[in-house]
């Protein structure tokens, strides 16, 4: 059957980085928040941001109508829906305006809480480093067509008022059913109330938008739907395959599209996007779902999720858009076999219509970097090897054109695709044999510590804490000054010693502010560390790090994930020095601070020449070295962080058994060395844990901190209740705000965790380090946690 909309372009990626290649966006909104700037300052910056990408995508090759992907966002793309719906909880409805409308100074309200009025929570999304904010929607949280800012961004685009080349770009938005399936309930809602009974009135909402955007002349609109490849939203199949029937019937079959000759368009062509995983599982086949509708075109992920093969009925009527090239990590892809699962897909008998195939990327490029042009630093052959967005775009524009001329017309960069990967495959470094000889001889003792009981009496006799001992997270406040000695070393004007006695004089200040807050154990504060994964990575064999690489971790907030390209070890200590600095600084027990093998892998760019389970024993080894030199400096107390342990989770639950096994094993690899008088902590955060309680316990650790403040300490009967008595921290304040928790909610909070579970087991500590935080609200909020602990202490 003919395709009677108008063509998706060849070539077209699913979304692309909105931070700017210099953090333009990241600075523009931070100024306008300190005040520095007006709004209409962050407007102009933001237009001209959006302006220059689409005509820099434009100029890479994807040059038809559509093909170029709306996908900016001032802080969050499920916010913007948010917004788009003015569907903001009660406690924001005073900053909306006519119509519902959420003025962009209240957006950010929303993002970030003001006063009283907390933020919407933040998550992760779906397996990626990257946090969006939770839309609360109860049965009577306004939605309708509250803002037509994707309406505006499209025209202001495609009719620019500077003169320059127009681009009619694609609209992306967070697609209906997704939306509401991230959603939690609003607080009062009915227990039997689910954000997805509001499907019709969003459905109704998105229609009037997509009849704007036909009236503005958009071809094309995007609606992401990665609700489809997950089965951790704890919803069943049928269920969301009945959102989705409805909510496309609705949006495609009711309303006319673009090509109805005798009808105004309602509505662009429709794309609905299936990122981050297989649509089809044992749970059920969301590819057949999505052609059973009337959508015009699907895209696919076909790094993650396996190639279609034979006919789905409705396929051969819609544009396949094939994800072939990885979003979410940085590898340049071997067009070889990329463009040869491409002409598969183009053969008579594949299922897809014929012309009707459309060459993309997996995900948004929204999780890898600008551009490897920008890392003149690193090694030229690891650069070779390598693809961020824009070598993304150039691949997707030359697998387009290999497909529709034939091979002949991109030899040479299929032979340059080869050769980067045989020179990848063969360069030293990849493969060292010492530390596969090392992993290959691990046995499961080597993950074995002695008994718990044996330990803790051990450590009770080592440490003498009091009842309910308290501690922090790890990092004290990052303030400006502490990044500026850094940034001003990096750039070679402040030379290594001063760069060390800056740091050391911020560790001696640290530990004498936790010596006169009576803190039982104490950190060293973290202020050498640039990122949590980046400073072990620029210290370990095996990785490379950048200078420009920064991703979007949420806000305005970014990372420079590390890239993992060969065998891992450890050339020499990682921590030590600045932790023994600390000892020698008080009597109190000084915990040691590491970063767990899992975290490591989640926040780096893995390599894809090995199961991820085996870097993590080559990551596990070198941090079992660490602990070891800590040890032997005298440190008691060591806590190694995994707050990424539940992200890596993979969405189908059918692959759920074998990562928790690799991951708690590497856990257990990188402590397992330390002796039975050497306490080990760990630390998880940003997540529900409920999918991986069994995991936490597998852990082993002496003592576990978690996130729990926002869940009123939820997580301990939980974890009690799953046979968890090992000791058990629960976080008893946010530390994503300044907020200062007063002694009553904290002695409240310490109270019910130690009714939930063995007193004896509970520590006393924040929810998470403290870095993003200033000094003084740091001070009293340990200062009051201090005193709360206290007051409950003299009750047992
Ligand atoms: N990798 C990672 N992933 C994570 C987390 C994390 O801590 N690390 N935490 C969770 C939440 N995510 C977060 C991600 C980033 C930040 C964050 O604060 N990022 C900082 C950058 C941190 C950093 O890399 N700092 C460097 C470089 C800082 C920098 O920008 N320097 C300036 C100059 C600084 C100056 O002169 O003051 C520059 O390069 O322009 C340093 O301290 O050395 C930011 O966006 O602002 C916080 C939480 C989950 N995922
Ligand atoms: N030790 C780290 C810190 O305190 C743990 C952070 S978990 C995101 O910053
Ligand atoms: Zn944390």
């Amino acid at each position: 059957m003919a395709v009677t909309h108008p063509h998706l372009p060849g070539a077209t990626i699913l979304g692309y980085p909105r931070i700017g290649r210099r953090r333009e966006l990241k600075r523009a909104v931070e100024s306008f928040w300190a005040g520095r700037t007006t709004l209409d300052d962050l407007e102009a910056t933001a237009r001209d941001l959006r302006r220059s990408t689409a005509r820099h995508l434009t100029g890479l090759g994807l040059d038809t109508p559509g093909a170029v992907p709306g996908s900016f966002s001032f802080y969050d793309q499920v916010l913007d829906v948010v917004a788009l719906l003015g569907a903001v909880p009660d406690r924001f409805a005073d900053l909306t305006t006519d119509g519902g409308r959420l003025p962009l100074e209240a957006y950010f309200t929303v993002a970030r809480g003001e006063g009283d009025r907390p933020p919407l929570e933040m998550t992760k999304w779906f397996d990626t480093n990257y946090h969006y904010l939770v839309p609360e929607i109860g049965p009577d949280t306004p939605v309708g067509f509250a803002d037509d800012r994707v309406v505006r961004e499209f025209t202001e685009l495609a009719h620019p008022d500077d003169g320059g080349r127009p681009v009619v770009t694609r609209p992306v938005l967070v697609g209906p059913v997704t939306f509401l399936l991230l959603s939690k309930a609003a607080d009062g809602a009915p227990d039997d109330f689910r954000p997805l009974d509001r499907l019709d009135d969003v459905v109704a909402a998105y229609a009037e938008l997509l009849r704007a955007l036909a009236a503005a002349g958009a071809p094309w609109v995007q609606l992401d739907e990665p609700a489809l490849v997950t089965d951790l939203l704890g919803v069943p199949f049928d269920e969301v395959a009945d959102a989705v029937r409805r909510a496309y019937t609705a949006l495609a079959t009711d309303l006319s599209p673009a090509t109805e000759p005798a009808l105004p368009a309602q509505r662009p062509a429709i794309l609905v996007a299936a990122p981050y995983g297989d649509l089809r599982s044992a749970a059920g086949d969301g590819l057949a779902l999505l052609a059973g509708t009337d959508v015009e075109a699907i895209a696919v992920d076909l790094v993650r999720g396996a190639v279609p093969t034979g006919p789905v009925p409705g396929l051969e009527t819609k544009t396949l858009v094939a994800g072939v090239i990885d979003g979410h990590n940085v590898w340049r892809a071997d067009l070889d076999t990329r463009l040869a699962t491409l002409e598969a897909l183009a053969a008579p008998g594949s299922g897809v219509g014929a012309g009707a195939l459309s060459v993309g990327t997996s995900t948004s490029l929204l999780h890898v970097p600008h551009d490897t042009a920008d890392e003149p630093r690193l090694d030229a052959g690891l650069r070779s090897w390598l693809a961020f967005a824009d070598q993304k775009v150039a691949e997707v524009v030359t697998l387009a054109t290999g497909l529709a001329e034939g091979r002949a017309a991109v030899a040479d960069r299929l032979a340059e695709s080869t050769a980067a990967a045989r020179s990848r495959a063969a360069a030293p470094g990849v493969v060292v044999p010492q530390v596969r000889a090392r992993t290959a001889a691990l046995t499961a003792a080597d993950a074995e510590r002695a008994p718990y009981a044996e330990r803790a009496a051990a450590q009770r006799a080592r440490l003498d804490l009091p009842p309910l001992p308290t501690t922090t997270i790890g990092s004290f406040p990052q303030t400006a000054q502490i990044r500026g000695a850094r940034a001003a070393w990096v750039r070679g004007e402040l030379s290594d010693a001063d760069y060390t006695a800056a740091m050391r004089a911020e560790i001696a200040s640290t530990v004498a502010l936790q010596e006169e807050l009576g803190l039982d154990v104490l950190v060293h504060g973290e202020p050498e560390r640039n990122d949590m994964v980046q400073y072990f990575a620029e210290q370990l064999d095996g990785f490379a790090t950048t200078v420009n690489g920064w991703v979007q971790s949420y806000g305005s907030r970014c990372v420079r994930p590390p890239i993992l390209w060969g065998d891992v070890s450890r050339p020499a200590p990682l921590t030590v020095s600045w932790t023994a600095y600390a000892a020698s600084l008080t009597s109190k027990p000084v915990k040691g601070m590491l970063t767990g093998p899992v975290t490591i892998l989640a926040w780096s760019f893995v390599r894809d020449d090995l199961p991820l389970g085996d870097t993590a024993d080559q990551v596990a080894l070198a941090l079992r070295d660490e602990v070891d030199d800590l040890e032997a400096a005298g440190i008691a107390v060591v806590q190694v962080d995994e707050p990424a342990l539940r992200e890596l989770l993979p969405l189908r639950a059918a692959d759920h058994a074998d990562y928790l096994a690799w991951s708690v094993r590497s856990f257990r690899l990188a402590t397992a060395g330390a002796g039975p008088a050497t306490q080990v902590h760990t630390h998880l955060c940003y997540s529900e844990f409920g999918q991986v309680i069994g995991a936490i316990d597998g852990l082993d650790a002496d003592v576990t901190s978690v996130e729990a403040a926002r869940s009123r300490m939820e997580i301990v009967p939980e974890l009690a209740d799953a046979g968890y008595a090992r000791g058990i921290g629960p976080g008893v304040y946010d530390i994503h705000s300044p907020r200062v928790p007063s002694v009553e909610e904290v002695t409240e909070l310490v109270t019910l965790a130690a009714k939930a579970i063995d007193p004896a087991l509970v520590w006393v500590n924040p929810d998470c380090g403290l870095k993003t935080r200033a000094h003084a609200e740091t001070r009293q909020s340990l200062a009051n946690l201090v005193t709360a602990t206290r007051t409950v202490r003299a009750t047992l």
